[in-house]
């Protein structure tokens, strides 16, 4: 159990992973100085090390928040993924921790779905075959094997805040639009929702994944659905890189089975810039490889890192978890002129009976009081006058049941 009750200045912030600077412009502008910004992420004995001294730690896709890491954190209390996917962060362990996560879910999406139409439009004209023979001196002007957008059908998996703003996108282009998705989903423009994933592979011209990665999307697409695409379909993959199972896609391109690909995200890739890519994909022409920059754009970077960092920030100021992913959401008021005590608690009966007691027992008034839960944590937020404030934390953490408790002023 930990018990926080510091000033700004002795707030530690670790950034990892080159996060935007107007994350570090927006926590400066709140009051916290105390922050460690490095470009890169860091292997897990590193972080293990370096975690423990730290309370709040901003992320990246690329950086690993397991179990193990998260149990060294003794002063963790919140991680900010600058990004959409948390799959890299151990979400349950962290709940259980009291440890709160954030991340960014709209900022980036409008920068994945536009590289995708780009790639759309060049894979169907067969571009990156042909910008790759010319970069080897080689001519290759035909019409073969290249084709306009207008008609042909796009293919959307997980129409989500991504897959909806590309199928727009699509449309405006010409492109009939149809999705799955395990959702039934309100539909944009004249796009229409399958009832299965294998009618839609049948029907695509160009299949597009904007999936999580979660168990059910490992591998969502491998040998078999592979088979039953079209001959001379074009796939792109721009969310997670166990959604595919990159073996199969060599070989359904080695057989020409695909005319093409566009793949941005990998099961395993590179820590760092300096991290050589290895890929079977690679010694494919017609496969467009980037790494990982479907949301790196200078406009979602900024707009992540200003918005994580106010979650971060509001949530060390004043409590507030709003869009919390692993956490009970609870929308305060500002604090004024009293403190305010903030509980984490294993859910369990009886918690706020003892909070209420104990804070009865030594005359301590609450002047407000939130609580929020879920089917495994309590997070309740008490407002009590500040002559009473180190009493009741004190009667707070001794509470049956408690994992974190901390106080602001
Ligand atoms: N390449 C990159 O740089 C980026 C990649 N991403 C990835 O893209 C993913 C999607 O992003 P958003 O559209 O913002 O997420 P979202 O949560 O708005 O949409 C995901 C959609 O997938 C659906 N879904 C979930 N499991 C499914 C399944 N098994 N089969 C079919 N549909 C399923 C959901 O119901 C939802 O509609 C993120 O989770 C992230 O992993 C996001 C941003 C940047
Ligand atoms: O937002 C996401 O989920 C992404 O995949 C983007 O990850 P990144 O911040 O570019 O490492």
């Amino acid at each position: 159990m930990s018990k926080v009750s510091l000033s700004k200045d002795k707030i530690k912030i670790l950034l990892l992973e080159g996060v935007h600077q107007s994350a570090v412009e927006t926590l400066k502008r709140n009051g916290y100085s105390n922050i460690e910004y490095l470009k890169t992420s860091l292997p897990e004995s590193e972080l293990i090390e370096r975690i423990k001294h730290v309370h709040f730690v901003g992320i990246r896709s690329r950086t690993h928040l397991s179990e193990a890491v998260l149990n060294a954190a003794e002063k963790l209390v919140a991680v900010g993924c600058f990004c959409i996917g948390t799959n890299q962060v151990n979400l349950e362990a962290a709940k259980r921790l009291g440890i709160a996560v954030f991340n960014a879910p709209f900022s980036n999406t409008r920068s994945v779905a536009e590289l995708v139409l780009g790639e759309i439009l060049l894979l169907l004209r067969g571009i990156p075959k042909r910008n790759a023979m010319a970069h080897r001196g080689q001519w290759f002007k035909s019409a073969i094997g290249s084709f306009e957008a207008r008609g042909k059908t796009l293919g959307i998996i997980g129409y989500g805040h991504i897959g909806t703003q590309l199928g727009i996108m699509a449309e405006n282009i010409g492109m009939k639009v149809e999705f799955y998705d395990i959702e039934d989903k309100l539909t944009l423009g004249n796009a229409q929702q399958v009832q299965n994933l294998t009618q839609l592979l049948q029907r695509a011209d160009v299949i597009s994944l904007h999936v999580p990665e979660t168990p059910q999307t490992k591998n969502l697409i491998g040998m078999a659905e592979i088979e039953v695409m079209k001959q001379g379909a074009i796939l792109i993959n721009a969310s997670r890189g166990t959604v595919v199972d990159i073996d199969a896609l060599a070989e359904a391109l080695q057989h020409e089975k695909l005319a093409g690909a566009a793949i941005d995200v990998f099961p395993v890739e590179p820590k760092s810039n300096d991290e050589e890519f290895t890929s079977p994909l690679r010694e494919f022409d017609n496969v467009i490889l980037t790494p990982h920059v479907g949301g790196s754009t200078q406009e979602a970077q900024e707009n992540i890192g200003i918005e994580v960092a106010g979650k971060l920030t509001k949530y060390s100021d004043n409590g507030s978890t709003v869009t919390a992913v692993n956490f009970p959401e609870v929308s305060l008021p500002e604090l004024s002129n009293r403190s305010r005590l903030l509980h984490v608690h294993e859910n369990r009966p009886g918690v706020l009976t003892q909070i209420n007691q104990a804070f009865a027992q030594h005359g301590i008034n609450i002047a407000a009081q939130y609580l929020q839960t879920d089917d495994c944590i309590g997070y309740v937020v008490i407002d009590v006058d500040s002559d009473h404030s180190e009493v009741a934390l004190k009667e707070l953490s001794a509470v049956e049941g408690t994992i974190r408790a901390r106080i602001l002023h």
